[in-house]
């Protein structure tokens, strides 16, 4: 006979930090978890409440922001402590979890002297302790190392022990808490790793109920840097867990009934849009088939399978991505919308880390006379610019009953998936651009302020490009590359191979290519307006920060503001100065994932040097957050001053609180045990600042095939059905980046828009690249960069204005202070406002 697996029920109190203590439970326990979250109104009367719980083995109570005693930060979890006799059922609690145990049962909370967030400490427990012979949940267990998130703690009366008594006192409960039987503290003097000045000399981090099964955990047992010990305890818990309810005759109920706890990993986004299916076939709006075809109105393209067309040759080492884009132009004149992403660290040793040193550029070729898509948050709708002559035709569909617009974009790059293309490149076609910050905040369910009276604006704006050219910096050879439907004649390609041969003559004859047309004097600024953050106000909005990081309702903070810098236009021809700003940013400050992007009336000018997301057709996936700025300077001048510099807990809590927050979002596509942490906490020289990077990847799970599908049950083939996910499920689940946001993710964007005055980011933290045929993607965070909307300065009148947004920021911690945070905030801005002074 079968034996079913025993079931948990994972709490969620809207942690950045969940899904990682699901996959440390499902990889330690075989145990399947089931995920509700805190505020579920499903489970208003306790009659439902039970209903759901009988099915499980234990329930895990988990961390998040907030304090205990308020209702809406901790919900259903107050409720599980109260459950009558013949209804409790065993507990883990974390951090908050543990925190509201300790309220109930006869502790206080308050806040810690020092906020201990991304704090690694080691802790002394019971199972180590010779003497004591209920070592409970650390029975058996060593040293264990463990990562804090925390800026409240239990008070169960440990301050008033003389320290002479302490060590005989402490595995004790006090008399305020009597039911409260300590496990384990974090003691200042055992804080080996952490020398951030804890003034809290004794902090309770685990307990467990002198009679009921509530064992909780202060600390975050699956954080990164929480050491592998960590997995023992949830593996004696366990035990501990199945023992009480075999003592006490308690049998999960294994009917056939449905559960509401739902999966921790995400129904995919193409399930999504099937599921929709049947319900929205035959609508005239239904916006995956021709209604939005590649090829504007009157193709067939759906009918007509797309072809990957490539031509590859030699490049000369003289000739730079700006003359190849340059030379595109002398063939097409200068067009308004353009796309390049441009490794411009490729010949800069010093730059990044090899495998950001640059490979590839990817240059969009006629993306004027391609299909563009623009999305905006404010009406939900998805408008599509077809190419035409004169103006461009723009149909116009609202997503919301199509599941939104990240099921739209999966279903439509799924059906136009093609394999074979040439594997020396990355990119053989399919959608570039960018989005907005504002998007990422719509996808994690929080109100963006001062939207509504303001122009619409994209969120979202991605061409279609089928003709592109992507430069190998390694191999020094160009792809000059097409998509085309299978009847299509190729002459496109071929009038610009011949026109690319021509470059390479030209070249030959002349080995300092410039191409006279395009010749410009180098980018001067002239006079400009500019309307820099006030000092006093940044420093005091920190300082706002670090009140929400004290009182429990957020671990860190990116606090970001906008510099503006308003001029005449004084571009010759264009009338627009964009690229000549690009040229010259890209020399300022050479970075791995440069942008130059024009589309619709926005432009971005970047010079980012962090990747947000990549992944690739086996559906591997990369993200590489930055945590941790230096500027350099005559003192830290190199990799080693700077490399010290950062090793502090400080710089390194920072970073490690967004791998965590990393991790949680891969886990939620990848699901248990399939996120790894290849590089922790490395630091990079870049041209004005040394960074500390990381670097977290996961794996999405292969489609099952139909040979593995004759040998699983129903329910499994429904759930791999339910999880045939894409990159695009990892980029819509990442967003908006974590760097830019601070942990835990949706509660910290709630107070960044109250802290920043509900001012718009817009494109600054948002992301800009490219997603393609092949199955592959590649996205950059918008940072070190500046945008500007064409329709800005329209009512203008004779001198014509434009205006340039340029955004900084960083990490707000509890060791953060004022002024460095706004220095570090300038140092970041300098980079690019530098072009302006
Ligand atoms: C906020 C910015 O940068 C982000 C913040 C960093 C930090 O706090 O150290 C580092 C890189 C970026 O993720 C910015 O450049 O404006
Ligand atoms: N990680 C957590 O659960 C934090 C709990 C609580 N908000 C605190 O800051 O102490």
């Amino acid at each position: 006979m079968l034996v079913p697996k025993p079931r948990i029920l994972f709490i969620d109190a809207y942690d950045s930090f969940s899904n990682n203590i699901i996959s440390l439970l499902e990889t330690t326990l075989d145990a399947p978890v089931r995920t509700i979250k805190i505020d579920d109104p499903k489970f208003e009367s306790d009659e439902d409440l039970h209903k759901e719980l009988r099915h499980y083995d234990a329930v895990v109570c988990g961390p998040g922001p907030g304090h205990p005693a308020k209702e809406e930060d901790v919900g259903i979890t107050k409720r599980i402590w109260s459950l009558s006799e013949e209804r409790i059922i065993p507990v883990l609690g974390v951090c908050l979890g543990f925190q509201s145990l300790c309220l109930e049962f006869g502790g206080q909370v308050r806040r810690l002297k020092g906020p201990q967030h991304g704090i690694v400490r080691r802790i002394s427990h019971v199972g180590e302790c010779r003497t004591r012979p209920e070592a409970s949940i650390f029975s058996g267990v060593g040293e264990v190392q463990a990562t804090m998130y925390q800026s409240l703690c239990a008070d169960v009366g440990q301050d008033s022990i003389p320290d002479d008594q302490w060590q005989g006192k402490k595995w004790c409960p006090s008399k305020s808490a009597p039911d409260l039987v300590p496990l384990a503290w974090a003691e200042a003097d055992l804080s080996n790793l952490n020398d951030s000045g804890v003034d809290d000399v004794r902090v309770l981090v685990a307990v467990r109920h002198a009679t009921k099964p509530f064992w909780a955990l202060q600390y975050h047992p699956e954080s990164i840097c929480t050491n592998e010990e960590s997995s023992q305890i949830i593996e004696n818990w366990f035990q501990e867990v199945q023992g009480w309810n075999m003592l006490h005759k308690r049998h999960p109920a294994m009917s056939g009934e449905p559960l509401y706890g739902q999966n921790a990993t995400r129904e995919s986004l193409l399930h999504r849009s099937e599921q929709l299916l049947p319900m929205l076939n035959g609508s005239a709006e239904f916006p995956y088939g021709e209604h939005f075809s590649t090829q504007g109105e009157s193709a067939v393209d759906e009918d007509s399978e797309l072809v990957y067309h490539c031509h590859t040759m030699a490049l000369p080492a003289s000739i730079s991505v700006v003359d190849v884009v340059e030379a595109i132009q002398v063939g097409t004149g200068v067009r308004h919308d353009q796309i390049v992403l441009e490794s411009s660290n490729a010949y800069e040793q010093s730059i990044g880390t090899a495998d950001v040193r640059g490979r590839f550029s990817i240059i969009a070729m006629d993306v004027e006379d391609s299909l563009r898509f623009d999305y905006t948050v404010q009406s939900h709708q998805i408008s599509a610019h077809y190419p035409g002559k004169g103006s461009k035709t723009v149909r116009t569909t609202d997503l919301r009953q199509f599941g939104g617009i990240w099921p739209f974009l999966a279903q439509y790059l799924e059906k136009r998936r093609i394999a074979g293309g040439n594997s020396d490149s990355p990119f053989w076609g399919g959608f570039m651009g960018y989005t907005t910050y504002e998007i990422g905040l719509e996808t994690i369910g929080v109100q963006t302020q001062g939207r509504r009276n303001g122009p619409m604006r994209p969120d979202l704006s991605l061409a279609w490009v089928t003709r592109s050219v992507v430069v190998d910096h390694v191999r020094s050879v160009i792809h000059v590359q097409e998509l085309a439907p299978r009847d299509a004649t190729r002459h496109v390609l071929d009038r610009r191979v011949n026109f690319m041969m021509n470059l390479q003559i030209v070249n030959a004859r002349n080995s300092s290519w410039t191409p006279a047309k395009f010749h410009k004097t180098p980018f001067e600024s002239g006079p400009s307006v500019i309307h820099l953050p006030h000092q006093h106000e940044y420093e005091s909005k920190v300082q706002q920060c670090q009140e929400f990081i004290r009182s429990g309702n957020s671990y860190e903070l990116c606090l970001t503001d906008q510099t503006t810098v308003t001029r005449s236009k004084n571009g010759a021809g264009t009338n627009d100065s964009s690229w000549d700003i690009y040229k010259t940013l890209r020399k300022r400050q050479p970075a791995p994932f440069a942008s130059y992007i024009r589309l619709g009336s926005a432009t971005l000018v970047s010079s980012s040097p962090e990747r947000f997301l990549k992944w690739d057709e086996q559906g591997k996936c990369e993200l590489r957050p930055m945590k941790g700025t230096v500027r350099k300077s005559e003192t830290v001048d190199t990799l080693a001053a700077a490399t010290a510099l950062l090793d502090v807990p400080k710089e390194k809590a920072e970073n490690l609180m967004i791998v965590d927050l990393v991790r949680h979002d891969l886990h939620g596509v990848c699901g248990s045990g399939n996120v790894q942490v290849p590089r922790l906490m490395v630091v990079e020289e870049y041209k004005s600042v040394f960074q500390m990077i990381s670097i977290v990847q996961g794996q999405i799970l292969p489609a099952v095939d139909h040979r593995t599908v004759a040998h699983m049950t129903n329910e499994e083939i429904d759930n791999a059905e339910r999880i045939r996910h894409t990159g695009i499920d990892v980029f819509a689940a990442s967003l908006p980046p974590g760097s830019m946001t601070g942990a835990p993710k949706k509660r910290s964007c709630e107070i960044l828009q109250e802290i920043e005055g509900g001012q718009e980011r817009s494109l600054y933290s948002g992301v800009a690249g490219y997603m393609d045929v092949g199955g592959r993607g590649d996205w950059s965070v918008t940072i070190r960069s500046m945008f500007r909307w064409d329709d800005e300065h329209e009512a203008d009148e004779g001198d014509p204005k434009e205006t340039w947004h340029i955004g900084a920021g960083g990490a707000v911690t509890a060791l953060s202070t004022p002024v460095g945070e706004r220095e570090e905030m300038q140092t970041k801005l300098n980079g690019t406002l530098g072009l302006f002074r």
